[in-house]
């Protein structure tokens, strides 16, 4: 039997399904990118009539993702973000595999939480002191998501502007930015403050927390 040819030289369906989940249903529909890697997009409603959409691009973070570590905000992001477009009836969540940790995988990312819980470090300098980048994240595989898609223009659901830059560069028109802030807790004030002070997240933080 012969099998269609697969371009490997950009980034195509290769899946998709309607999932059901407790923000209603969403269309998924997995990208397959020429790296191998394989992300997904979770769309609702219409996306192609031009007018500007809800997006999150969210970085795979299996440990708050999936496991709710209160390590980080990464977990609450995620399920405000398909709350937030389920509320609106319509947007695009970009889910982006292969970017655990900014980019240096899981194991070395837990290294960096061990290396900060053992010394001290914030999430800037436990990267630099394992000899790693601290941000090597590259958003071109989410614009030709977005672009196959048909999303012309973007209402960004995130606190990073550097984020909203890489888009632009890549030639997706971000429109605005929708800030996204999770609750701050005693387990996670630490990571927010540091993305706020040495990342340049846009972050209203308190300077205690409320028990
Ligand atoms: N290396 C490292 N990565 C982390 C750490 N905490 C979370 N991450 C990763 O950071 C990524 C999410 O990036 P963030 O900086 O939290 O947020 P962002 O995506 O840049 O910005 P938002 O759009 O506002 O969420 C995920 O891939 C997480 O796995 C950490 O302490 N060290
Ligand atoms: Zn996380």
């Amino acid at each position: 039997m012969s099998h269609p040819a697969v371009d490997n030289t950009a980034t195509a369906c290769s899946g998709r399904a309607a999932i059901p989940t407790p923000h209603g249903v969403f269309q998924a529909i997995a990208f397959r990118a020429p790296d191998g890697v394989e992300h997904v997009a979770l769309v609702r409603g219409e996306v192609r009539d031009g007018r500007p959409v809800l997006v999150r691009i969210h970085s795979e973070c299996l440990t708050g993702d999936l496991f709710d570590s209160l390590r980080c905000d990464c977990g609450p992001q995620l399920r405000a973000a398909l709350a937030t477009i389920a509320q609106e009836g319509r947007g695009v969540v970009v889910y982006l595999r292969g970017q655990e940790g900014r980019g240096i995988g899981i194991g070395r990312k837990l290294q960096a939480y061990d290396a900060q819980q053992s010394l001290g470090l914030d999430t800037v300098d436990a990267n630099t002191h394992l000899g790693l980048p601290v941000d090597s994240r590259d958003y071109g595989v989410a614009a030709e998501i977005l672009a196959e898609l048909g999303v012309r223009g973007v209402r960004l659901l995130t606190n990073n502007p550097d984020k909203q830059d890489a888009l632009l560069r890549h030639r997706i028109p971000v429109v605005e930015r929708v800030p996204l802030q999770a609750q701050p807790t005693q387990h996670n004030i630490g990571y927010l403050t540091a993305k706020r002070d040495r990342l340049g997240h846009l972050l209203d933080l308190p300077t205690t927390l409320a028990r």
